[in-house]
């Protein structure tokens, strides 16, 4: 029997935002986590991967077994989850429902798959889906490469995944209600805040 989702998170619609890397996902929402303390919150991820050093239970990850994420997602338990070199990683409903009892906005940061497996969830209620695209491929691959956190291997390898973002977002088949392009990023913050929060913030 799938769990059962509450009424919070009707109340309370989380917002699904995807776009490729480099885009600007995490400048637009640490502005608006700022702007709005208390707002919003990031839903907890279960993991089958070891904790690593002062890493808590239940803070900066659920740790459990293989068994338990596997029965996990036998119950529909999970509204996403993959696996990444061995590990499983997913979003339970639960922690989502746990955002939205707190009267919180809970904001997903997912990739492709894990959008279309939201989308396509039996029983968690439809979020909203907002896709964040680069200006173009061109401005894009300058920004992976200002921001510098990555060596050369990873920008091809984000660059590729980034053409199947797009091509999935522009597809009929893509969930999203919008897609704002981040070109001028005041304007695309502007765009995003409208979205989330409404005109009237
Ligand atoms: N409109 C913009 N104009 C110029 N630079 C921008 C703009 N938006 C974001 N950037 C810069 O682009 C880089 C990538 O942005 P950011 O790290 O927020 O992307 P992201 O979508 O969160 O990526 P990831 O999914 O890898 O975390 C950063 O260096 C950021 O400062």
């Amino acid at each position: 029997m799938a769990p059962t989702s509450t009424a919070a998170i009707k109340a309370h619609t989380p917002i699904v935002i995807s776009g490729p890397s480099g885009a600007g996902k995490s400048t637009i929402l640490t502005r608006l986590f700022d702007e709005y303390p208390g707002k919003f919150g990031f839903s907890v991820s279960h993991t089958t991967r070891a904790p690593r050093g002062s890493e808590q239970n239940g803070k900066e990850y659920h740790f459990v077994t293989k068994e338990e994420f596997l029965d996990l997602v036998g119950k529909k338990g999970f509204v996403e989850h993959a696996q990444f070199s061995g590990n499983h990683y997913g979003t339970s409903v639960k922690a989502v429902e746990d955002i939205a009892e707190k009267g919180q906005i809970c904001i997903l940061d997912i990739e492709m798959e894990g959008v279309k497996q939201v989308a396509n969830h039996p029983t968690f209620p439809r979020p909203r889906f907002l896709f964040l695209s680069p200006p173009s491929k061109e401005v894009l691959e300058q920004r992976l490469r200002g921001r510098a956190t990555d060596k050369e291997e990873a920008i091809l390898k984000r660059l590729k995944q980034a053409e199947a973002e797009m091509d999935f977002a522009n597809s009929p088949d893509a969930p999203h209600d919008k897609i704002i392009v981040n070109d001028d990023l005041e304007k695309a913050y502007q765009e995003v805040k409208e979205f989330i929060v409404g005109k009237e913030a």
